[in-house]
């Protein structure tokens, strides 16, 4: 699978001194949902905006879909942007919003386009609506919408949940989640809080102060550093009582979900005990398999940085 967004060691110096980026080398594979999160001021904005091909890196390589993406005006179509406080004609009404979108792009049916995404993102008995008549919540869905037109190989959405209330948060990640499970668009997600991105990313890509601390699939992360996990583990069958009752008793076991009959997630933290503990459950025949699903972002934030988001 090749590689949808790629950083080399690079710089971004403004005039005035500051540096965003100071030396970041990241790439995403195609197809990941990935998040990129850091604290306030670490690039992550900068990243977005050299991606799309807005800014120029001061020094370094940035490609996206295999090209750099300021000298080429084609990527852009190729590339759907959410920028962190989007600009709307407050007038206009949302379909004629997107309408315009698609025609901006090209396409062949500007009408079915934009209803096409408006369906995706829940906007359909609002097409008619005017844009300044909507909340904050569905705003953000319009920019999804937007970003969506031409269906993009990539999706870059800049703190996307910024400024909404908790419901329409939610709304919003699994509507993100969604959008990354039913398209095969790669989408890029950056944000200072990191509980989110437990919902919805399998990549993370970790900037501190225009560094990047660490990146990769998000197991595989928690495994590396240890960060609480959770492991979704299939019993035999109608034994998923059973397995769970002996898993809680164990130390290393922090929790314990049953799902289905044969069927647990499991909290703990990733480490020879608990391979050992399920290897022995497997051995008994209790146990059929597990996998390392998915892990504390937070924690896994604090045992790469030594704390402080
Ligand atoms: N156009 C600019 N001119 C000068 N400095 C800038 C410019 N854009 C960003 N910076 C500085 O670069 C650093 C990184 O900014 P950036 O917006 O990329 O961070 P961020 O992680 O997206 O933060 P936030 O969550 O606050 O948006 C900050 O110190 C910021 O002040």
């Amino acid at each position: 699978m090749g590689l949808a967004v790629v950083f080399e060691n690079v710089w971004k110096i403004f005039p005035g001194g500051a540096a965003a980026l100071q030396g970041a080398s990241f790439s995403i594979p195609e197809g990941a949902l990935a998040g990129i999160v850091g604290p306030n001021g670490s690039g992550k904005t900068t990243s977005l905006r050299l991606a799309m091909g807005f800014a120029t890196p001061t020094r370094g390589r940035v490609e996206v879909l295999g090209v750099v993406p300021w000298n080429s005006g084609e990527v852009r179509a190729r590339i759907g942007y959410l920028p962190e406080r989007p600009v709307y004609p407050l007038n206009v009404s949302v379909e004629k919003l997107l309408v315009h979108g698609a025609r901006l792009l090209g396409l062949p049916d500007p009408y079915g386009e934009a209803r096409r995404w408006a369906r995706v993102v829940g906007l359909t008995g609002y097409l008619s609506a005017r844009i300044g008549s909507l909340s904050r919540g569905y705003l953000q869905r319009l920019g999804l919408a937007y970003a969506l037109l031409g269906e993009p190989e990539l999706m870059l959405l800049d703190e996307p949940t910024t400024n909404l209330d908790p419901a329409a948060r939610l709304e919003i990640l699994d509507l993100i989640r969604s959008i990354g499970s039913d398209l095969s668009t790669t989408i890029v997600v950056s944000t200072h809080i990191l509980p989110e991105m437990q919902r919805v990313a399998n990549y993370l890509v970790v900037l501190v102060q225009g560094r990047v601390a660490v990146h990769g699939p998000l197991p595989e992360l928690v495994k590396r550093y240890r960060a609480e996990g959770v492991y979704e583990i299939s019993t035999a069958p109608r034994a998923a009582r059973r397995a769970a009752a002996r898993l809680i008793a164990e130390d290393v076991v922090r929790g314990v979900e049953v799902v289905g009959d044969s069927r647990l997630l499991v909290k703990a933290r990733p480490g020879p005990e608990v391979e050992e503990l399920l290897s022995r459950l497997k051995a008994e025949g209790l146990v059929e398999s597990y996998t390392l699903r998915t892990g504390s972002i937070e924690q896994l934030y604090v045992s790469i940085t030594g704390g402080g988001a």
